[in-house]
């Protein structure tokens, strides 16, 4: 068997070995039609398009995405050319709602704001739009979720509607995959119209995909004084992103929210997983993120320790100063660990 292979994927090289017999390592934008051509599979991160103009007349039989968003996949090229593929359902929702946890805690510290006044609407409630809510819950903070596909399904009970969250509240996190049309169209869900309908001056926080706010609407709305601050990590047109965002944006971050080591070598083993299931392969192996540097954290309280552990801030300060490192910054991302790596006080 054949793979290509992303080469910004880690923990993967010894397992792999296990699996195929030819295996090809290439930056997630250089996969060619070429190179894919007599591959059996690929693994993929948000980099690659897998769409006809890549894969038409290729041998390849599956595709397996190291990422829980899958809107770089042409789903519908990909079932009339009977071409099956993955994503990693979950793999890095703690991550996300690592970032999320130290944000709000910075918002606490920096921000001054009294977290058990303050309202936040989640705005898709799946693997970690829930995790945010528990999160957001502990540190006696109101939730109003929202999540229009899952509500069909299971009743309007725990739900709001948009509106009645951009009027009720005070933090709205946007946790939905992209969709760029349908019933549960997500492109520009954030839009003027959505900007013009709060009330509270809320601070606005997007790690689901830039498109899902639209930019220029953002900008405006700030400029408006509609709401206090935002928190981006994902943006329209990465990695060109919009610089004057980046500077008004207390937390401005290069797509980085799922970064965690633990949640990297969770997305490549399910990848691998799925690539065995698939193609009926029985191997072993085994994939763990390596440890902390100091895995005993020394501090007064649990939410310095979880600062410590990790603060976006760095991150942000990182991109602020070198925009035109988005991409580096993301390939050299240093290990981060997410909070059960550490004995906390
Ligand atoms: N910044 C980063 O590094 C990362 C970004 N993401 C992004 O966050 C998204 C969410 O991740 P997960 O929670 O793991 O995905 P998920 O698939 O578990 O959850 C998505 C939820 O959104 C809901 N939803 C779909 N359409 C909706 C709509 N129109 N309105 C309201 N809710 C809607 C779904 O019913 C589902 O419950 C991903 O699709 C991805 O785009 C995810 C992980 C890392
Ligand atoms: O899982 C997702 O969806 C994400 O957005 C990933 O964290 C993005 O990672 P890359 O595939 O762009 O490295």
């Amino acid at each position: 068997m054949k793979i290509i292979i992303d080469d910004k994927i880690p923990y993967i090289r010894d397992a792999v070995t296990k699996i195929a017999e030819q295996v090809i390592y290439v930056a997630g934008k250089d996969f060619t039609p070429e190179l894919v051509r007599d591959a059996d599979a690929l693994i993929i991160r948000t980099r690659t398009h897998c769409n006809r103009e890549l894969l038409a007349g290729s041998r390849v039989k599956f595709i397996a995405t190291a990422t829980i968003g899958y809107d770089h996949i042409d789903t519908d090229y990909c079932r009339q050319a009977g071409i099956e593929w993955t994503n990693a359902p979950g793999c890095n929702s703690g991550s996300v709602a690592q970032y999320i946890q130290s944000t709000l805690l910075l918002l606490q510290s920096m921000r001054l704001k009294n977290l058990s006044k303050l309202s936040i609407g989640i705005v898709g409630v799946g693997n970690v739009g829930s995790k945010v809510a528990k999160i957001a819950q502990e540190l006696g903070i109101k939730v109003l979720l929202n999540d229009l596909p899952r509500e069909e399904k299971e009743g309007s009970g725990n739900f709001s509607s948009l509106k009645r969250i951009a009027e009720e509240c005070d933090i709205i996190s946007f946790h939905v995959p992209l969709y760029r049309d349908g019933k549960y169209k997500t492109f520009h869900l954030a839009d003027t119209d959505f900007f013009k309908s709060l009330r509270r001056k809320p601070i606005i926080i997007n790690t689901s995909r830039g498109e899902v706010i639209k930019t220029e609407a953002l900008l405006a709305a700030i400029d408006q004084e509609l709401i206090s601050d935002v928190v981006i990590d994902v943006w329209e047109h990465e990695p060109d992103i919009n610089r004057d965002l980046l500077k008004k944006a207390f937390i401005g971050t290069p797509h980085i929210a799922g970064y965690s080591a633990d949640g990297k070598a969770n997305a490549t083993r399910m990848s691998l997983e799925a690539i065995c299931r698939f193609f009926n392969i029985e191997a072993t192996y085994s994939i763990n993120p390596p440890e902390p540097t100091s895995p005993i954290i020394n501090t007064k309280s649990r939410e310095d320790a979880l600062l410590q552990i990790y603060n976006p801030l760095e991150d942000s300060e990182r991109l602020k100063s070198n925009p035109e490192l988005f991409e580096t910054l993301r390939g050299d991302y240093p290990l981060r660990r997410e909070a059960n790596a550490y004995k906390l006080p």
